[in-house]
């Protein structure tokens, strides 16, 4: 039986009040399974980021559960939705966010670090490994290029080897060639270590590298494409339902 490492029901999720009030997600329901790769998109301000910040503790829904590896996150303090966030999710963002005063091997072990941990240095040097940066450990952000840096991310998004990786626009600071490098690396966790990936994304290309495509449209789920996805597959079939009317 396939595992749902992230359930999501009847999700709503609004911002401001009176006449700025805002309904980022109106009644999203949907699951991510374990170990596949899934990528979400939809226009701009259609929930994408909304829904990834929800499912990752970072924002609290006004109605509707969100359930990580078996745990509903509702139900927690905020103290253990912290320590879930920090043990059993991986977060990695667009503008990398590490911290530029650090190696990449600090930058790495920090998750840890700041759950009170010391990690066995050969971890973080197989986390930096896997990533492909064995020979970059001492380097700052700094001295490394985009794709390196977010090569970094991943690794200190994994050293925790939690349930499910988030990814928010991953590649979008990324030349295509070094996106590529990035999203095979995101495969790879996937194939190889059966690892949990939910990536956010504008780029048909980018959705490609996924098992499964959910479409967003004004905060509700329009379409899912799953089978064999092309960048121009993704791209038709998106034309194609952001063109209807909504009702
Ligand atoms: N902090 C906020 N305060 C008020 N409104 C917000 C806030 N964050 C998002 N919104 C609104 O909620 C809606 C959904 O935003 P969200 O960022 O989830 O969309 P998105 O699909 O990720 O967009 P994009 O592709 O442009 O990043 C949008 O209408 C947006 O303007």
């Amino acid at each position: 039986m396939t595992t749902q490492t992230v359930m999501l029901t009847g999700l709503r999720a609004v911002y401001g009040s009176g006449d700025r009030r805002v309904t980022a997600l109106d009644g999203v329901t949907t699951s991510f399974a374990g170990g596949t790769f899934t990528a979400v998109m939809g226009p701009s301000g259609s929930g994408k980021s909304t829904l990834l910040h929800c499912a990752a503790g970072l924002d609290r829904p006004v109605e509707g559960t969100v359930t990580v590896d078996g745990i509903q996150l509702d139900r927690l303090s905020e103290d253990d939705l912290t320590r879930l966030r920090r043990d059993r999710i991986g977060f990695v963002f667009q503008s990398f966010n590490l911290i530029s005063s650090l190696t990449a091997a600090q930058n790495v072990e920090l998750p840890l670090r700041l759950a009170g941990r010391r990690p066995p240095a050969r971890d973080v040097a197989a986390a930096l490994a896997a990533v492909g940066l064995a020979d970059r450990a001492g380097h700052r952000p700094a001295e490394l290029s985009g794709g390196e840096q977010q090569r970094v991310a991943v690794a200190r998004a994994l050293i925790t080897r939690p349930a499910v990786v988030f990814a928010d626009e991953p590649t979008g600071a990324l030349d295509s060639s070094t996106s590529h490098q990035v999203l095979r690396l995101l495969r790879e966790l996937v194939d190889e270590h059966g690892q949990t990936v939910v990536m956010v994304t504008h780029d048909p290309a980018a959705a490609a590298y996924a098992d499964r495509i959910l479409l967003l449209a004004d905060g509700r789920v329009a379409d899912e494409l799953t089978g064999s996805l092309t960048a121009s597959s993704v791209a038709a079939r998106i034309a194609a339902t952001t063109a209807q009317p909504s009702c």
